[in-house]
């Protein structure tokens, strides 16, 4: 049975680009869905076997409404990680590239693209109004749609050719090295040969109300039992201000005896800990290096 995998779409989307990566297009079927949210639920509703979605990038940070959403609304595990490579694209419909930088009225991208690209947009278009939308492809879509705008969209490279758009300028996010974490929720993937960097364990911890040092307490447990943890992020409960949760990332499966005893002290200290997936942790370049010996065989 060919498995449905559900991504940020619509095509072309660095979400998309992720997912082809991690799900080969003879094995999966690759289901665009509009929003975040979109993805989450279709594998909560067991719609779609996995799901596709960004939680975090180099130059903007966290993606908090994937976190928010998984934290708040769906209970579907972590099952895997892709640190993906990111470069922005400024295109515009062929009919509009003609104009000179300072006619264009409009930029339209995801407002993490726009974060990316801050500075180049604010120097070299300072007058057009900046519009949020889905996704970039879904910004791509739109400059496609109104050929008679002076609009811009940011994107991928693969964007531009889907939609059949002119590159105004290429690379422009504002610092390099730009990797998006993307992780995979649903099922475990299978059929993926290459092997993992290494095995990362996602916890929500919750801190009892009133007590001095809990995070502090959290931190020691880890740390006295030898378990480097690469991420925390603190979430508002929603319940009240200044409430938090704290999403962490441990480097370790969370069945390894270390972790079991760095939880069970946590735990000890009246702190709640919700797992929120145990996941093998995968680069672009690894899997991308894997295929290509894979593919000489
Ligand atoms: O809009 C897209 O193309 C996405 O896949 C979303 C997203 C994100 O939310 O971080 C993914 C990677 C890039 O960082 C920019 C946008």
């Amino acid at each position: 049975m060919i498995e449905p995998v559900a991504y940020l779409g619509p095509e072309g989307t660095f979400t998309h680009e992720a997912a082809q990566v991690l799900f080969s297009e003879s094995q999966y079927r690759h289901v665009p869905r509009t929003s975040i949210v979109d993805v989450l639920t279709s594998v909560n509703q067991n719609e779609c076997a996995y799901g596709v979605v960004p939680v975090e990038n180099a130059i903007e940070g966290s993606v908090t409404l994937t976190l928010d959403w998984l934290i708040h609304h769906v209970k579907v595990p972590i099952t895997a990680e892709l640190i993906y490579p990111i470069s922005q694209y400024l295109m515009v419909h062929p009919s509009q590239a003609h104009r000179s930088w300072k006619d264009y009225t409009r930029v339209i991208s995801h407002p993490q693209a726009v974060a990316q690209t801050r500075i180049h947009v604010r120097k070299y278009l300072p007058q057009a109004a900046i519009t949020f939308v889905d996704s970039t492809a879904d910004a791509a879509r739109q400059v496609q749609e109104h050929s008679d705008q002076p609009w811009v969209a940011i994107g991928t490279q693969s964007a531009q050719k889907l939609y059949s758009l002119e590159m105004l300028s290429e690379k422009v996010e504002d610092y390099p090295n730009n990797y998006t974490r993307f992780i995979v929720v649903g099922k475990e993937i299978r059929e993926l040969k290459a092997s993992p960097s290494l095995t990362k364990s996602s916890f929500l911890v919750t801190l009892p109300s009133d007590f001095p040092g809990a995070l502090y307490r959290v931190l020691q447990s880890f740390a006295g039992q030898g378990v480097n943890l690469s991420r925390i992020e603190s979430r508002p409960t929603k319940k009240k201000l200044g409430a938090y949760y704290f999403y962490i990332d441990a480097e370790k499966e969370w069945n390894h005896p270390s972790v079991t005893r760095a939880i069970q002290e946590v735990e000890a200290w009246d702190c709640k800990v919700r797992l929120l997936g145990s996941y093998p942790a995968y680069t672009f370049s690894q899997i991308k290096s894997f295929q290509s010996v894979d593919n000489t065989k």
